[in-house]
């Protein structure tokens, strides 16, 4: 099972999320109460090692912000929410960064549609913390595709069990407050979706 926590922004959580064996690891560079700006990003994926995917979060800017604030921020990865259109998608290719479509469950939910190399199928409301119905998107996205939205320690191995995905990401789940990441939940997260699998 592969896992991402999204929302860093502290070093100590950054650290905690790679030390449980965290596969991914994201910085929220868009609108969002876990923004930080690339330059925070850079500082936080100089903590990271080479295995573990340093992913910038967008949400509706066009690619050449994208590519600007991606490459201040020196991310392994871009991850465009929301409808952007398979040009922007075209548009970063030469980047060659790993290229990450998430959407909710009402979009094309077959990975590489849009040219990408990863899909995340998230709630409407992106890092809102709320679970919906996971099991009606089971047997509907194809490739490598993670589940996102209301994840938690507490309930990744039901989510996982309903739905079936190639990986789990989570944001909300693993904080006390808005934004603040907890470093227990981040390893008891990794560690549950770890035995999901
Ligand atoms: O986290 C945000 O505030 C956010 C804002 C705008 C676009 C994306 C955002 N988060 C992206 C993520 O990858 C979250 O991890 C994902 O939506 C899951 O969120 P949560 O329900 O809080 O676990």
């Amino acid at each position: 099972m592969y896992v991402k926590i999204c929302g860093l922004s502290e070093p100590e959580h950054v650290t905690a999320a790679v030390e449980a064996g965290a596969d991914a690891i994201g910085f929220v560079l868009t609108e969002s109460p876990r923004r930080i700006d690339p330059e925070r990003a850079a500082a936080l994926g100089r903590l990271v090692p080479g295995h573990v995917l340093t992913v910038g979060v967008f949400r509706g800017e066009d690619p050449a912000t994208v590519r600007a604030a991606a490459l201040t921020a020196g991310v392994r990865a871009v991850q465009l929410h929301g409808r952007h259109p398979h040009a922007d998608f075209t548009a970063l290719k030469d980047l060659g960064r790993t290229l990450v479509r998430a959407v909710d469950s009402s979009a094309d939910l077959r990975c590489g549609a849009f040219d990408e190399d990863l899909l995340i199928v998230d709630a409407p409301r992106p890092g809102s913390g709320l679970p919906w119905d996971w099991a009606a998107v089971r047997g509907r996205p194809t490739g490598r595709w993670m589940l996102a939205g209301g994840l938690s320690p507490a309930n990744v191995a039901e989510a996982v069990a309903a739905a079936a995905p190639w990986g789990v990401d989570v944001s909300s789940g693993v904080e006390v407050a808005p934004g603040v990441k907890d470093s227990a939940l981040i390893r008891s997260f990794v560690a549950e979706a770890r035995r999901a699998a």
